[in-house]
C-alpha cells in the first residue's frame, strides 16, 4: 500500500484527561500553529474551551484543508462533562480510546506521528482497569510489544531514565544488567533513526552517590555496572560511565554527550524539567511510529484558568514533525 508523504497528514493529538490542562493547550497550540503543523485534536469537542473553533472532521486527511481556520476534531463522545482539576472515573474509558484511536491512525499512516496530552495514571486506573504505569508501557503493548524506552528531550539536554513509574525501594533490584544493555541498544538505535545521530555518545549515570565512590557507598558500579559499560564499548557503542549523577548535568558535562542514561525516573527526569520544564519534550523511542508527548502533566492547579503555557505541547508537535522527517519516510 502506498502512503502519502508526512506532511500530507496531520499529527494525531489525544486529548489526555479533560479535567487537566490538555484541551485547553491544545486550542492554544493550534491558534499559534495552524497550518504551519496541522494537528488533529482527538477528544470529546464539549471538553474544549467555550468559543473555540473547531472544525469536526471524520478521516484525518481532512484536518490539512481545515488547519488553518479552525482547530480539527476527530470527535469521540465521553461520558461525562469536564470539571476543572477533578478528574472522573467515568471519563476514564474515553482517554484510554482517545490513545488508542490516535495509536491505530499513527500505525496505519493515516497519522504522519502520535501526539499525547496528559493523562492522570490513577484516575484511569481506578476508572477503567487501566493496567499500565503510563502511555510508554500501553503504547508499546498497542504496538505489540515493542522493546521501548523514555526518553526527555530539549536543546541541550536528553536523559533516558532506564527504570520508570516504580517505587523507589524498587530500583535496586530492577536496574539490571539485561534492562541497561537494552535500554543503551534502543537509545542508541532510537537517536540513529529519528534524530539522525549515528553511534550517539551516550553517558550512563552511577546508581549510588559519587557513583558508589569506590565501593564505599555501594557496589553495583564495581559489580555489574562498569563492567558492562566496557562490554558495551568493545562491542562499538560510545557509552561512557558511571558517572556520578550529581555532576552530569552542568553546562560543560552536558556538551560531553547526547544522551545520558539514569538509572531511575527522578535522576533523569529533575535536570530536565529544571533546565526546560516550559520546552521540555517526552519520547518514546522503540515504537514503530512516531509518538511525543509535552514533559509536564496534568496540572490540575491551574486547569481551566486559561494559565496553561502550551510550549510543551507545541514543542512535542514540532519534535514529532523532524522525527518523521529524520526517518525520511
Ligand atoms: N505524559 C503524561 O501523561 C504525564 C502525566 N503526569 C500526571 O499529571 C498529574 C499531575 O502531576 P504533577 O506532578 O502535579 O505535575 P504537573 O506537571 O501536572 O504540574 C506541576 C506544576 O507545574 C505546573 N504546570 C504544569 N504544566 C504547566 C503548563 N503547561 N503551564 C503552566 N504551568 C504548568 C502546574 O500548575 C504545577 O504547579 C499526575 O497524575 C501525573 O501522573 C505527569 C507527567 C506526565
Ligand atoms: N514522568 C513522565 C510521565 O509520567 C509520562 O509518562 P508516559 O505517560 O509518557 O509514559
Amino acid at each position: 500500500m502506498s502512503h502519502p508523504a508526512p506532511f500530507e497528514r496531520p499529527v494525531a493529538l489525544s486529548c489526555g484527561d479533560p479535567s487537566g490542562i490538555g484541551p485547553e493547550i491544545a486550542a492554544r497550540a493550534w491558534e499559534q500553529l495552524r497550518a504551519s503543523l496541522p494537528f488533529v485534536w482527538i477528544g470529546d469537542p464539549a471538553h474544549l474551551p467555550r468559543g473555540t473553533k473547531i472544525r469536526e472532521i471524520s478521516e484525518p486527511a481532512e484536518a490539512m484543508s481545515h488547519a488553518g481556520s479552525a482547530l480539527p476534531v476527530l470527535p469521540l463522545e465521553f461520558a461525562a462533562a469536564a470539571l476543572p482539576g477533578q478528574p472522573d472515573p467515568a471519563n476514564a474509558t474515553g482517554v484510554i480510546e482517545a490513545i488508542r484511536h490516535g495509536t491505530d491512525l499513527a500505525m496505519r499512516g493515516e497519522a504522519s506521528a502520535l501526539c499525547t496530552a496528559p493523562i492522570n495514571k490513577k484516575a484511569l486506573k481506578d476508572g477503567a482497569g487501566f493496567a499500565f504505569p503510563g502511555h510508554t508501557e500501553y503504547l508499546a503493548h498497542l504496538a505489540g510489544g515493542a522493546r521501548v524506552v523514555m526518553m526527555l528531550a530539549c536543546d541541550t539536554l536528553r536523559v533516558v531514565p532506564a527504570t520508570i513509574h516504580i517505587a523507589l525501594s524498587e530500583v535496586p533490584r530492577a536496574f539490571t544488567p539485561a534492562l541497561l544493555r537494552e535500554t543503551v541498544e534502543i537509545t542508541a538505535a532510537g537517536l540513529a533513526r529519528d534524530f539522525g545521530l549515528e553511534n550517539p555518545r551516550i553517558a550512563i549515570a552511577g546508581l549510588n552517590p559519587h557513583a558508589g565512590e569506590g565501593g564505599a557507598m555501594g557496589h553495583e558500579e564495581i559489580d555489574w555496572i562498569a563492567p558492562l559499560i566496557a562490554d558495551l564499548r568493545a562491542e562499538g557503542h560510545a557509552v561512557s560511565g558511571p558517572h556520578p549523577a550529581d555532576t552530569l548535568f552542568h553546562a560543560a558535562a552536558r556538551t560531553r554527550y547526547d544522551a545520558a542514561i539514569c538509572a531511575y525516573h527522578d535522576q533523569a527526569l529533575i535536570p530536565i524539567k529544571t533546565l526546560a520544564f516550559d520546552e521540555g519534550v517526552n519520547v518514546t523511542l522503540g515504537l514503530p511510529f512516531v509518538r511525543t508527548s509535552p514533559d509536564h502533566g496534568t496540572a490540575y492547579d491551574i486547569a481551566g484558568q486559561g494559565r496553561a503555557n502550551p510550549a510543551s505541547l507545541i514543542a512535542a508537535l514540532r519534535m514529532a514533525a523532524r522525527m518523521r522527517a529524520a526517518r525520511g519516510l
